[in-house]
């Protein structure tokens, strides 16, 4: 095989999509120069690609029957079965559609993407089989995992097990279901602006966005590296520090880790809270949506911390409104760059690219009219900062991460972990089939502005169900420095303990 190779009115065109005025003629002689060029292309073309071997056997599976699919929280149903022994030795998970499991279907709740089957297991695939778990299929997640609501996931809306016609939240909204309704033991999610945290917290479930990079990202489909995170959803704090005990460390592949600090995130539990320095974030409470059902559960949650022996008090970090301003430029033009123009990969890392994921996500561009009314509203203001303005605010925005990192670390100085609500709501209606856009958006993202500022500074954080408002749960979040994931789990094992949620 050889790939195709322009003709010089052809290399004027690019040219001309270059910004360059050049003749044909003048084509014609950079053609000339091209030879060398295309036959390492040649070269390329002919060797195999290499992949990591699949290890464990497994078939397709199956979308199973509505009668077994009350949620529609199941993309697929399989079975692969890991290592004979381990630690999650007869536990089920099932993994966020966007999680690559070799021979498998995926399709990140976009129709543009049906079809396509992984060539490879994601590395937390491989750690999570090879640690004995059984993998028991795909859940439905949100079109390209881009709606904190459940209802942009093709092919339907994800239900709330507390109520149905509510929404799961999202992106990772089927894994949330799953777990809450007790079909599974443990999932897997994905967060760029929340989408582990938002559905655990409408759902009543624990779920963890660990530090970024803690959880190696190879082979899980990208949105935008600098927030992209990938972790554990479950029904306790002991199954998630468990399941994060299998996943997290260095697996050589992925740019996103920066030599992350592992540890035995099960040895934290049990510990409890005396010493603990815990500072309610005001600003974490300053959503204009903020409910009140909401502020006086997590209100409670943080008294209880301190009638357990935590030193709690109130602290203001004026930066976590930067982080949560820079969320915008960076998922906007970041996204469209990375995943869209970028083919689901994007350009200039080292590591593990999926080819199959690129040539087949490639061909959203001939079905760009069925994409979700969230992608095309987060494309459409993408494409006008590139166009206007060259990205410079996504690259301003990325440098006041770092500032406003640095000023969340100065409280991690005398504080060991922030507290707030995770969400400004509870689970809301899931919007009708001809619901106008402006409903559809709102429901997508009306709840990401607690969650993503941690998504831009990639602290870890992770929800607790506190208790109850209007029928349906309450989520209260903890924030660490990074990689303190431990103290994390160590007082949200105290919270669990002190009593059933349920009944604050
Ligand atoms: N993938 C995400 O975390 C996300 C959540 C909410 C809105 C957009 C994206």
């Amino acid at each position: 095989m050889s790939i195709k190779r322009p003709n010089a009115e052809e290399v004027a065109d690019l040219a001309a999509s270059l910004h360059m005025n050049m003749t044909v003629e003048e084509a014609a002689e950079y053609l000339a120069l091209m030879g060398g060029m295309f036959d390492q292309y040649d070269i390329i073309d002919e060797l195999p690609n290499p992949l990591p071997p699949v290890k464990y056997p497994r078939t397709p599976g199956a979308k199973p029957p509505a009668k077994e699919n009350k949620y529609n929280a199941w993309a697929i149903k399989t079975e692969v079965k890991g290592a004979a022994g381990g630690k999650l030795a007869g536990r089920t998970v099932v993994l966020k559609d966007n999680v690559a499991l070799a021979g498998v279907p995926m399709m990140n709740g976009s129709t543009t993407l049906e079809g396509f089957i992984p060539a490879a297991d994601a590395t937390i695939v491989s750690r999570i089989l090879d640690a004995g778990g059984t993998i028991v299929g795909k859940a439905v997640c949100e079109h390209f995992c881009l709606s904190g609501g459940s209802h942009t996931s093709d092919p339907a809306p994800v239900h709330n097990p507390w109520k149905m016609g509510y929404s799961a939240g999202g992106s990772s909204s089927g894994s949330a279901a799953l777990v809450a309704a007790g079909e599974v033991d443990m999932s897997i999610g994905g967060d760029q602006g929340g989408s582990i945290r938002i559905p655990a917290s409408y759902c009543g479930i624990y779920g963890m966005k660990a530090t970024h990079g803690l959880v190696p990202y190879t082979g899980v489909m990208p949105i935008e590296s600098t927030i992209d995170h990938t972790g554990p959803m479950t029904a306790n704090v002991k199954d998630n520090a468990l399941l994060l005990e299998v996943l997290a460390g260095a697996d050589g592949f992925d740019p996103r880790q920066y030599a992350p600090k592992v540890s035995a995130y099960t040895e934290a539990l049990g510990k409890g809270v005396k010493g603990l320095k815990i500072g309610v974030l005001k600003e974490g409470f300053s959503a204009p949506n903020m409910e009140e059902g909401v502020v006086s559960k997590v209100k409670a949650g943080a008294e209880r911390f301190a009638k357990m022996g935590a030193s709690v008090s109130e602290v203001s970090i004026p930066e976590h409104m930067h982080a949560l301003a820079a969320w915008n430029p960076i998922t906007l033009e970041g996204f469209l760059v990375q995943m869209m123009l970028g083919n689901g990969m994007g350009f200039n890392w080292k590591g593990l690219y999926d080819v199959g994921l690129l040539d087949a996500h490639s061909g959203w561009r001939t079905r760009a009219d069925d994409l979700s009314v969230t992608l095309k509203l987060t494309m459409l203001v993408g494409q006008w900062g590139l166009e206007h303005y060259r990205g410079r605010y996504y690259a301003k925005s990325r440098n006041i991460a770092i500032q406003a990192k640095a000023a969340y670390d100065a409280m991690f100085g005398s504080y060991d972990l922030l507290l707030m609500p995770t969400l400004p709501c509870v689970a809301t209606p899931i919007p009708a089939k001809d619901a106008p856009l402006a409903e559809v958006v709102q429901r997508a993202f009306e709840m990401t502005a607690t969650t993503s500022p941690f998504d831009v500074t990639g602290h870890p954080a992770m929800t607790l169900p506190c208790g109850l408002s209007d029928g349906l749960p309450v989520g209260l979040m903890l924030i660490g420095k990074d990689y303190a994931e431990s103290t994390i789990y160590q007082a949200a094992a105290a919270f669990e303990a002190d009593g059933d949620w349920k009944k604050f």
